[in-house]
């Protein structure tokens, strides 16, 4: 997980490597994240797997040139803003471009200066709607479940309240996924997504990251330094694992929340910032409060609404549509899983959750030489713990089913058989096998 995000993330596709690395660098270092792709294709996988804000493409290119890139994008990315590169001298391309829908062009050898104005420009304009027509994808978030369709359609209730939110679920499950998701369909989408690792780092280090510091406020602290909180304003900071941030820090961060202020280590002076806050923990919060290892007061202030996310082994329905998600953006869309391996994807019971399932797809690709992943490939990939099931076969559900039935009208009937019989619609003797069967004692 990055510890550190900011800034819009942009996707540079052009088949010159020497370019696309240079125009990379020199986009990183004016604080945008950035993808890269080289070829249309592999843009497009890109664009499946996470969310873009902003696309620039080369116009002449194998396969699948600008203008037909163009043309697939806004068929699925209603709003994204594209900005066209072409080579110098090459004016009708470019009034091509402008009338087909790209926001603006630069010509090449690109001047730095131009680049960043026209990004600029277009990200100020785009009106979001990262809530493409993909029907499965919600921010960058896949999901195909019932649980998570759910679980979206709170989290676009949730975006544009402002509330804190607190998001708990195993690891892997998609915590930081969902919060950017929230971020981004919020009314702060134009500001910036923070992320920070509370339990990644000791506790002097964490509070100066946060709050900043001034210069000379402690040995190394050889200039000013703004902190995250600060620098999150006007958008979304997340404070991942939260529940590994030390008491006294905890009481610092329940000042910002309560004065919306931030004081730097060393300062003297406040500065007032409007930040949502969304934090993780895979650990139980409530528990930690119990235990005292979390503050109460802090625990309100950050869970004014809380979320979630199940277990990949809860919601087996979304493992088709992640793997071939996944699977399309690695192998470039060259790749595909037969039916069987996707049947023993369903049968494994996911302890890492989604980042296990990359991990697996990744391990599937790399050792498959042709097209089609088959059931031995996967077997291959899978750990060596795979004995234990995640999906019920459908004797076991039936039995499960019977089991928890007999018990509820056992229940009903505060232990009486005759009754629970009658009640079963069963004679006495056939509700007396169902019991010896299920080894249950009255
Ligand atoms: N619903 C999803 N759709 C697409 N990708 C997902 C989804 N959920 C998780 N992922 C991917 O799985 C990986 C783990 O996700 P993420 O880092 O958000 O999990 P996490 O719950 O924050 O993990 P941890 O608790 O270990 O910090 C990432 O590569 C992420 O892109």
């Amino acid at each position: 997980m990055s510890q550190i995000q900011q800034g819009a993330k942009l996707l540079l596709v052009d088949d010159d490597t020497s370019l696309t690395e240079l125009l990379a660098i020199r986009l990183e270092s004016n604080g945008y994240e950035v993808e890269v792709a080289h070829r249309g294709t592999q843009a497009l996988n890109i664009l499946k797997q996470m969310p873009i804000d902003l696309v620039i493409t080369d116009l002449k290119m194998a396969h699948m040139n600008g203008f037909e890139l163009n043309e697939q994008i806004k068929k699925h990315y209603t709003g994204m803003p594209v900005v066209m590169m072409t080579a110098h001298g090459s004016i009708p391309d470019a009034v091509d471009a402008m009338q087909q829908g790209f926001v603006s062009f630069l010509t090449k050898p690109i001047d730095s200066q131009q680049m960043l104005d026209v990004i600029n420009e277009a990200l100020a304009g785009k009106v979001r709607t990262a809530q493409t027509s993909d029907p499965n994808s919600f921010h960058g978030l896949l999901f195909q479940s019932a649980s998570m369709r759910q679980l979206v359609q709170q989290l676009q209730a949730l975006a544009s309240s402002n509330a804190n939110i607190l998001i708990q679920g195993e690891s892997g499950t998609g915590k930081e996924v969902t919060a950017k998701a929230i971020h981004l369909a919020s009314n702060q989408s134009q500001g910036p997504f923070i992320a920070i690792n509370c339990g990644a780092m000791p506790a002097h280090l964490l509070e100066s990251e946060l709050f900043g510091h001034k210069k000379g406020a402690f040995t190394g602290a050889v200039s000013d330094k703004e902190g995250l909180v600060q620098a999150a304003d006007g958008g979304t900071l997340f404070l991942d694992e939260i529940g590994d941030m030390p008491l006294d820090l905890q009481v610092k961060l329940l000042r910002v929340l309560q004065e919306r202020t931030v004081r730097p280590v060393g300062g003297q002076s406040e500065y007032k910032v409007n930040v949502r806050f969304v934090s993780a923990s895979h650990k139980n919060i409530q528990t930690a409060v119990a235990e005292k290892q979390f503050r109460e007061d802090l625990y309100y202030r950050l869970n004014v609404v809380s979320v979630e996310i199940p277990s990949l082994r809860e919601r087996l329905e979304d493992i088709p549509l992640l793997a071939s998600r996944f699977l399309s953006a690695l192998s470039d869309g060259e790749k595909q899983f037969n039916q069987q391996s996707i049947t023993h994807l369903l049968n494994y019971h996911w302890p890492g959750n989604i980042r296990q399932l990359h991990n697996i797809v990744e391990h599937c690709v790399a050792i498959t030489p042709g097209k089609v992943i088959t059931e031995d490939i996967v077997q291959k990939a899978l750990p060596k713990d795979c004995a234990q099931n995640a999906f019920t076969g459908l004797n076991e559900a039936k039995r499960q089913f019977e089991y928890d039935y007999i018990q509820k009208v056992l229940a009903l009937c505060e232990g009486n058989v005759s009754e629970a019989a009658k009640l079963a619609q069963r004679n006495r003797s056939d509700f007396y096998k169902l019991l010896k069967k299920h080894e249950i004692q009255c």
